[in-house]
């Protein structure tokens, strides 16, 4: 195969994104044997044959605020988490050569372990961790020890295992309250933001990270925003608290929409056939039908889906 840059139309910078391209119909749709993307779509496990008609009926019914930055990729299980790891790279790559740091958001879930291939050869040796600051896009109220924390989950699965600096890795205050370890999360967040270390939208005001990592429950829910809850209209606050989330453990503290959606690049890594009818619903869903919290998702530079074949398999 032979690899081509590949310029996004909907990536403003076209560092990113290099796809394979063996053939191409026209300059908006490059396709190969395992990947082809259309207009800023993308999709590796659907035929040629099918692709008009795919991405015909998908494009037309994303939510609006997808359409014009999305891209979806379907993978094989173990082509997923080196994808992901070259996404991960190339953007760390930009943003630490451009600005000096890299704003990273990380989830909780089955989303570490897609990360697993960033430990390994080329990059486990070439990323500049130094300049990594990390953030959870959402947290349990629990302490760091507890099974149910996502910064041990982090912790364990990746963080423990590269030269971070101590110092840029934003747990929350454990030994708060739900509301106390929002607001001192905020808090966190609004300092950074004034020393630059977090970049600011010019478009919302609201904090810019360079990368949102966000997983997907089979609800829809992403970070802590879950269907039918209030907190997903939440439009003021930065980082907000819940004390009865359906999934366990009920507090957690979450970021709001404005923040997630207002970030430079977002990947949704969401895997398994029991999430399939969340992702129909997301990307084919009809007007009609009440909106779940991931298909309110979106980037202020190009959101990107990572599926694999079972949570694709209702597309
Ligand atoms: O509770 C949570 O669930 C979601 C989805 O997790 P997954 O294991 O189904 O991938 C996760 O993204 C979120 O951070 C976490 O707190």
């Amino acid at each position: 195969m032979i690899q081509t840059p590949f310029r996004s139309l909907t990536n403003p910078t076209n560092v990113l994104l290099p796809t394979t391209s063996s053939s191409s119909t026209s300059s908006s749709l490059r396709f190969s044997s395992t990947a082809f993307s259309f207009r800023g779509l993308s999709l590796s496990s659907v035929t040629p044959k099918h692709k008009g008609a795919f991405f015909s009926t998908l494009k037309s019914s994303m939510a609006d605020s997808q359409k014009s930055n999305a891209v979806v990729e379907v993978f094989e299980k173990e082509e997923l988490a080196v994808s992901l790891a070259k996404y991960v790279a190339d953007i760390s790559n930009k943003f630490t050569t451009e600005r000096g740091a890299f704003t990273v958001c990380l989830s909780g879930g089955s989303l570490i372990s897609y990360l697993r291939k960033l430990l390994e050869p080329p990059y486990v040796d070439s990323l500049e961790w130094s300049k990594w600051h990390v953030f959870w896009v959402d947290e349990r109220v629990v302490p760091k020890t507890h099974e149910d924390s996502n910064y041990k989950l982090a912790y364990d699965g990746l963080l423990s295992k590269v030269p971070i600096p101590p110092g840029n890795v934003y747990a929350i205050n454990d030994a708060l309250s739900a509301e106390g370890a929002a607001d001192d999360y905020e808090t966190c967040l609004r300092q950074l933001v004034k020393n630059g270390v977090i970049a600011s939208s010019s478009v919302t005001g609201f904090p810019k990270f360079d990368l949102m990592l966000l997983g997907m429950g089979p609800d829809g829910h992403v970070a802590s925003l879950f269907p039918g809850h209030p907190l997903v209209e939440e439009n003021k606050k930065w980082v907000t608290f819940i004390k009865d989330s359906p999934k366990p453990p009920p507090e957690r503290i979450t970021f709001t929409f404005p923040v997630i959606n207002s970030s430079a690049y977002s990947a949704l890594v969401v895997t398994g056939a029991g999430k399939s009818d969340a992702v129909h619903s997301a990307l084919k869903g009809s007007q009609n039908s009440p909106k779940l919290p991931v298909a309110m998702v979106s980037a202020e530079g190009e959101l990107k889906w990572f599926l694999d074949k079972g949570a694709a398999s209702k597309l």
